[in-house]
């Protein structure tokens, strides 16, 4: 019975089979992921396994404690940016994801960005469209259509490096991505112009053959055309219709629709140039072509004068000296006039690649840099696998092993060795509980690293130090004296004899000729990579290697009429300048690679990396029809897990711990665990050491070394989760302490509240008493005030009616009186008499005087029968004139001091008595 653990480190027994057996046993149970310590084997299910990256796992792998049991691609994720959210060991994180080509590197690392994307929303909002991890996803199937290809090993094999570069800000939970950057290294554009058998060109030409409709295939020239050379529409297959409406979406989804037709017009263009055929002219002196039509419609579509191409192709321009003059030679054979043609193929497809890349570049750039927190890295590498074909590797492979080389190294000196070294330095503090990790105190002897590490090293120094695989290859391409393919091998071989640690003899090619037999020139070395033993052919290695862009295709297409073509231009003049040396040479390719590697090293020097190892189970065809079992070839299970490093890793990681900080940055991380904190005459690795004596179930996964302090994951997911527990007790005694002290205020303020009712109600009682009496003396007053106003009443009407008996008295006495004042006595008889003149007794005196006297009367009595009449304003004059009895002109009106009958009582000839 097979043991059938999550992490190989708790193998009982570390060696090889048993750790074969354990992988085996799990991808049958379709367990496709297990620990190796820190790192992730991955295997390759070779078949889709939707239900291990449902949204449900994402969910499930989002909740912290899952994190450390389960092994999955998620749970590295989750592990990697809990470690750039609390800020343990370095600022920066990286994923490094290697393998050989088909072991699922792309794969993974796709699932690794889709499960941090949905991190970033939270698993269940929906997000914005411009989110910069919306935007990453929605690149990815334009830049496999523009950088994948299908090679003999993998159907959608990557053609190029990429490191994803994801930034956050801000400090924990809070934590927040804010853009990306997606890095390119060595695309392999000599698959523009041609592939091996059975391979086929970069995914978009095929995708373009198989999705552009008629008329746009009309419009380009592209109909009726009966091969294509550089990519037959023969081989497109059954997805390449539905991918290309993939891409198309993409280029919409990411803003770049405006490109999309420029696009087709480059990828056309380069399409009529790849059928382009060189014949030497009747005159024999120049080339000329059958495919006329094809020079045409490229040259259409690169807005140039197809004459002008087709002499650029044909006609080489050489300048002896920088001061003479030029002089114009048609060149020499067939091959070249194909090489120059491939090379413009090569030069615009690159750009291509390049300016799209810009593009998505600048839309994941970031936006809201509040400026107020320092930018964090997670880094994502997913660089191209281990390569090695039984014939034809080139430089492209040269460089793909020589990364891998590199990584790898990286990967020996920067974890196993370190570890080694470190912990047999480390004197720890062992818990007298634990009996774990004796064999750390007796010393390190599992492992003998030294002798690998200098093996690596030296292979590295042999492809890339002065005098090395790259070094012969870039002087002869500086020296440009036209050694052939086989001087090259020779002098690779020759030069490096004594280094014969990693050049190793090789056995001929099968589909090499014996050189025995033949005498054939050497065209083939041999070097003993980590991963195997790998033969290359020197042929075409050195035109690769110089990458010459001829300074007439230059001049010549910056005189396109396209915009598009001026857009890649300019772009490319910096390319083009920085590609020379400050000697004034062209940088080579292998220069150029170097250059990238050595910057990639930096930053992942910066960065905590953490490794996803993928293993392939099966070197042959992909067999999604049998079993898993069945897919399973041991050996080159073995041969994977050796080559990167599974088995040591497994040796190191059983003892080893991952996490490491110092005293400083534990004691200060976790001194809530600690009895004697806040205690400053204590240091740092005194308290480290007490907290491992609190905590006893931590001993074997924390440790307190001589210069600093070690953890397993698991220690660090205890420590948090015991520091998160006191912070809880210690909130929730200040919660209760708070509440408390807020129950108090609020009993005080009840209490308060009701003595200040009371005092009110008494105050009130008082307020109201004081009314009720105020009220009772009002009433009284009012009272007392009726009786005044009705006493006043009374006395008005008694003044009046006393002051009327007084008028009449006055009135009579007047009367009685004589005066110069008109007496008139009537009585009624006379006034209904009709001789009533008569009878009327006026009395006033003869002489009118009185009329014009400045004193007259005030009162006026008239009596006529028992009737007053009284006129008490002053009369002015008293007429008499014939018609009327008497008048009498009042100085103003009488009527309120008279007693004015109807005018039909009045005696005749007294009508005018009352004005
Ligand atoms: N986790 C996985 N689930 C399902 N299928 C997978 C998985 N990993 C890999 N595969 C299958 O294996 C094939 C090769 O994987 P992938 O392209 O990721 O390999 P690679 O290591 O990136 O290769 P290369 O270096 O050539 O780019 C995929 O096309 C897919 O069919």
């Amino acid at each position: 019975m097979h043991e059938n653990i999550e992490d190989l480190t708790h193998l009982k027994k570390l060696d090889s089979s048993t750790v074969l057996q354990c992988l085996k046993s799990r991808y049958k149970q379709k367990q496709f992921y297990t620990w190796a310590g820190p790192t992730l084997v991955a295997l390759n299910p070779l078949k889709d396994v939707p239900e291990l990256y449902s949204k449900r796992m994402m969910q499930l792998f989002a909740h912290e404690s899952f994190t450390y049991k389960t092994p999955h691609i998620f749970a590295l994720g989750q592990r990697t940016l809990r470690h750039l959210q609390w800020g343990l060991g370095k600022t920066h994180q990286a994923i490094v994801v290697n393998g050989e080509s088909g072991a699922g590197k792309t794969c993974n690392a796709l699932y690794l960005l889709s499960f941090l994307a949905a991190m970033e929303t939270n698993n269940n909002e929906v997000p914005n469209s411009n989110n910069i991890e919306v935007l990453l996803c929605k690149s990815n199937p334009l830049l496999e259509a523009l950088g994948n290809a299908q090679t003999l090993k993998n159907e959608n094999s990557s053609r190029f490096g990429k490191l994803i570069r994801l930034v956050y800000l801000g400090e924990g939970a809070s934590t927040q991505l804010v853009s990306a950057h997606i890095e390119t290294y060595l695309l392999e554009s000599t698959r523009v112009s041609r592939q091996a058998a059975g391979e086929r060109n970069f995914h978009i030409f095929y995708q373009m053959l198989a999705g552009l409709s008629d008329s746009v295939k009309v419009e380009l020239d592209l109909k009726d055309v009966p091969v294509w050379e550089i990519a037959s529409e023969r081989d497109c297959n059954a997805v390449d219709e539905a991918q290309f409406h993939t891409t198309v979406a993409a280029l919409e989804q990411l803003s770049l629709e405006d490109t999309t037709n420029q696009l087709w017009k480059l990828l056309a263009a380069l399409l009529h140039l790849g059928n382009v055929k060189f014949v030497v002219s009747k005159e024999g002196s120049s080339w000329t072509t059958d495919q006329q039509h094809h020079v045409e419609s490229a040259a259409r579509l690169l807005g140039l004068n197809s004459n002008e191409l087709f002499q650029m192709v044909t006609v080489r321009n050489f300048q002896a000296g920088s001061n003479s003059p030029a002089v114009v030679r048609p060149c020499s054979s067939q091959n070249e006039c194909a090489a120059r043609r491939d090379t413009l193929i090569k030069l615009l497809y690159r750009l291509m690649f390049d300016t799209v890349l810009g593009s998505v570049n600048q839309k994941l750039q970031h936006t809201n840099d509040n400026g107020l927190s320092t930018p964090k890295y997670l880094c994502i590498l997913d660089l191209y696998g281990f390569e090695s074909f039984v014939y034809g590797n080139s430089l492209e492979q040269l460089c793909i092993n020589y990364a891998n080389e590199r990584l790898q190294y990286y990967f020996t000196i920067n974890y196993l060795k370190e570890q080694q070294v470190h912990l047999a330095n480390e004197v720890f503090f062992i818990h007298p509980t634990t009996k774990h990790l004796t064999s750390i105190e007796t010393g390190l002897n599992l492992i003998n690293l030294e002798e690998n590490v200098l093996d690596k090293h030296n292979l590295i120094s042999f492809l890339d130090g002065p005098v090395s695989v790259f070094g012969v290859l870039n002087e002869e391409c500086y020296l440009n004296r036209g050694c052939d393919d086989s001087q090259v091998c020779i002098r690779i071989q020759s030069s490096l004899t004594e280094r014969t640690k990693g050049v190793k003899s090789m056995p001929p090619s099968p589909r090499m000729p014996r050189a025995s037999k033949t005498k054939a020139p050497p065209v083939e070395f041999a070097i003993g990579h980590y991963a195997g033993l790998v033969s290359y052919s020197t042929v075409s290695m050195l035109d690769k290697n110089r990458d010459y862009v001829p300074g007439e295709m230059m001049s010549l297409l910056s005189k396109s009429k396209s915009p598009f073509i001026k857009l890649l231009l300019g772009k490319d003049a910096l390319i083009f300048n920085a590609t020379h040396t400050m000697n004034g040479r062209r940088h080579t390719v292998l220069a150029k690679f170097k250059n990238s590697l050595d910057n990639l090293m930096r930053i992942l020097n910066a960065c905590d990396v953490h490794y996803v190892r993928c293993i392939r189970p099966s070197v042959s065809e992909m067999q999604y029809t049998l079993s898993p079992s069945q897919r399973w070839d041991e050996d080159y299970v073995d041969s994977q897990l050796n080559a990167c490093g599974v088995i040591d890793t497994i040796k190191v990681s059983s003892f080893g711990y991952p996490i490491r900080m110092s005293h400083e940055e534990f004691a200060t991380r976790y001194q809530y665990l600690s009895t004697s904190r806040g205690d400053c005459k204590i240091d740092a690795k005194e308290i480290c050491r007490r907290i491992a004596e609190n905590y006893p179930q931590m001993a074997s996964e924390i440790r307190v070394g001589n210069s600093q302090m070690y953890a397993t994951e698991k220690g660090i997911e205890l420590a948090e989760r015991w520091k998160l527990q006191i912070r809880n007790q210690a909130a929730s005694i200040v919660q209760r302490w708070w509440r408390e002290r807020l129950r108090r205020r609020k009993a005080a303020e009840t209490i308060q509240n009701w003595w200040r009712t009371c005092l009110a109600i008494r105050a009130a009682n008082k307020v109201k008493r004081w009314w009720k009496k105020k009220r009772s003396n009002a009433q009284l007053l009012s009272k007392v005030g009726q009786i005044f106003k009705s006493v006043r009443i009374v006395q008005r009407t008694v003044r009046r009616w006393l002051a009327r008996v007084r008028a009449n008295r006055q009135l009579h006495a007047q009367i009685s009186c004589p005066s110069p004042v008109a007496h008139i006595v009537a009585n009624q008889e006379s006034l209904d008499d009709s001789n009533a003149s008569s009878k009327v007794s006026l009395n006033w005196s003869e002489n009118n005087n009185c009329a014009k006297s400045t004193q007259s009367p005030s009162l006026i009595s008239i009596q006529l029968s028992r009737i007053n009449y009284f006129y008490s304003v002053g009369v002015i004059s008293i007429r008499r004139p014939p018609s009327v009895r008497a008048r009498f002109i009042t100085r103003k009106t009488c009527l309120p001091f008279s007693f004015i009958p109807p005018r039909s009582q009045l005696p005749s000839g007294l009508t005018d008595a009352y004005l």
